[in-house]
């Protein structure tokens, strides 16, 4: 089983620490700040990302606690006091925490992650949360465009051998699956998470037997149910393909079994499976599929299947299990407010881009749907206490350039800020990774077509509600005073 119970606690940057103790020593331990996680750029240039990790961040919450070796290793590093080291080694969590479920679509600049609570600890948490969130939304989102990319063919994870460690074998399935992949070849992976496991046979198979005719008539003996044979090793049309075909005839043909697949990972994959399909169906396997891998991304998918390439299914490694092509999910967490009393101070982090700046105040993300076509028209974030009724129209307006306004009717506004923690206890019903996946799946069916192409996708709007977007600008206005700096 997955160590879900290991102690994470020390994944954490060391000024965390120095920042914490730093806090406790001027009497910050019980200031309420608010931290928001959010990112600022869409993989790929994609359209959209989506929300996971989160019930791994949620595994490793549970198990934090400062060890007594932890607490002996900080000791010795001789930078903190004995009245921070017996504050960690009693460390408890008390915040809230919201956030966006996993599956669900997020964009940039919206909170996908809020915490609120004792300063310290909202700090302490930062490195853990991140590290967790961006993998795996990097994962699921990548995935997801290999998976539309193969316009309804499986695409199998095959990725745990390149993947950048154990972690990111394991996890990085789960974030794939999550995207839509139909199955991972990582057993730890399929069997912790129960996501269908599925492979065919390496290339060592077929050279560890006399023969390829005997590799593949030995697997078909074995596994006359899931029998795949990787055909590629010598010659796909001058050996593969004619061996495969002998061997269906002679094992399978007789005990009334069909063969599933083909596989082949090398060579013009196009042009091979033209052949391969022609030879198949002359031989009466119509109905055996040919499986193609071999260093694939959503591109080169796209444009086999616009080569009209016959296949039907993809397994895919490297390129998504590293998220190559963009492998940076730059999610940040940033104080958003701290309170004083019961009222919340907004706290802003200023830059010279208006898309850099910072959104005060602890606040809620909803996402305004059409009744009528069901799609997701724009994400709506405000301040926590606001309520929003649609009634006779919402009109929105563009955070940037405020003129361009526009005003949705006929739509509903769901709230995608979901309690997870409150008060340092767990309230979320955890759904499996099975249910994140259909959730993922009904998801993007409310997303309009545009947003879901490579090239050019729809913008989709993140706008602010008037009060947030007032509290931010009276917060520039006021800061540009002191410091002569404007956002825009
Ligand atoms: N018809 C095709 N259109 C576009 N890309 C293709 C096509 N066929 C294969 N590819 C891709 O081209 C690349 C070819 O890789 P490479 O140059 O390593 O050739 P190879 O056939 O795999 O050689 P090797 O036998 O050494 O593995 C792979 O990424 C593969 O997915
Ligand atoms: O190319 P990817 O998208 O990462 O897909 C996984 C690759 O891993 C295997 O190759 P490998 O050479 O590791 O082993 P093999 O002998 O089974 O081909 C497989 O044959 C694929 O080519
Ligand atoms: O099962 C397979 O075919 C497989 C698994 C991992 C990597 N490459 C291929």
């Amino acid at each position: 089983m997955l160590d879900v119970k290991r102690n994470l606690t020390t994944i954490m940057d060391f000024y965390e620490l120095t920042m914490a103790a730093g806090y406790l020593e001027e009497g910050y331990e019980d200031k309420i700040s608010v931290f928001d996680m959010f990112f600022r750029k869409i993989p790929d240039g994609g359209g959209f990302a989506i929300m996971a990790g989160l019930d791994t961040f949620i595994d490793a919450v549970e198990n934090l606690k400062f060890t007594p070796e932890d607490i002996e290793y900080l000791r010795g590093t001789g930078v903190f006091n004995e009245r921070f080291l017996d504050y960690l080694s009693h460390f408890e969590l008390h915040c809230n925490i919201w956030a966006i479920p996993e599956g669900t679509p997020i964009f940039p600049r919206e909170p996908i992650v809020t915490v609120e609570g004792p300063s310290i600890e909202c700090q302490l948490l930062e490195t853990l949360l991140l590290v967790t969130i961006n993998h795996q939304c990097l994962v699921a989102t990548k995935a997801n465009r290999i998976v539309r990319s193969a316009q309804g063919r499986p695409v199998m994870e095959f990725g745990a051998r390149r993947a950048q460690g154990y972690d990111a074998a394991v996890y990085g399935a789960r974030a794939a699956y999550i995207g839509g992949c139909s199955s991972t070849s990582c057993v730890m992976a399929a069997r912790d998470f129960g996501i269908p496991a599925s492979g065919t046979m390496a290339h060592s198979w077929v050279q560890m037997f006399p023969s390829e005719y005997e590799a593949f008539k030995k697997y078909a003996e074995l596994y006359p149910d899931s029998c795949v044979l990787l055909v590629d090793t010598y010659n796909v049309m001058k050996s593969g393909v004619p061996n495969a075909i002998k061997v269906f005839d002679e094992v399978l043909k007789p005990q009334g079994k069909r063969p599933v697949a083909i596989r082949i990972d090398s060579g013009d994959i196009a042009y091979l499976s033209k052949k391969a399909r022609k030879m198949l169906d002359a031989a009466g396997y119509e109905d055996c599929g040919i499986c193609a891998s071999n260093s694939l991304d959503e591109y080169i998918v796209r444009d086999l299947i616009l080569q009209e390439a016959k296949i039907d299914s993809f397994g895919i490694g490297e390129n998504l299990i590293t998220a190559k092509s963009d492998p940076v999910f730059g999610g940040v967490y940033k104080l958003a407010a701290v309170k004083d009393g019961e009222d919340y101070i907004p706290k802003i982090k200023v830059s010279e881009s208006a898309e850099k700046l910072t959104i005060p105040l602890l606040k809620k993300v909803w996402r305004i749907y059409d009744h009528y076509t069901k799609k997701a028209m724009a994400d709506y974030v405000t301040v926590y206490d606001e309520e929003v009724e649609v009634g006779d129209g919402l009109t929105l307006f563009d955070p940037f350039q405020t003129w361009k306004e526009r005003t949705y009717t006929n739509c509903s506004a769901v709230c995608l800020t979901t309690p997870i923690y409150e008060k340092g206890k767990l309230v979320y019903e955890r759904p499996t990774v099975k249910e994140i996946r259909e959730r993922c799946t009904v998801q993007l069916e409310n997303l309009w077509e545009e947003m879901r192409r490579f090239e050019y996708p729809h913008k989709y709007y993140v706008d602010l509600s008037q009060k947030l977007w007032d509290c931010q600008h009276k917060m520039l206005t006021e800061l540009s005073k002191v410091t002569g700096k404007s956002a825009e």
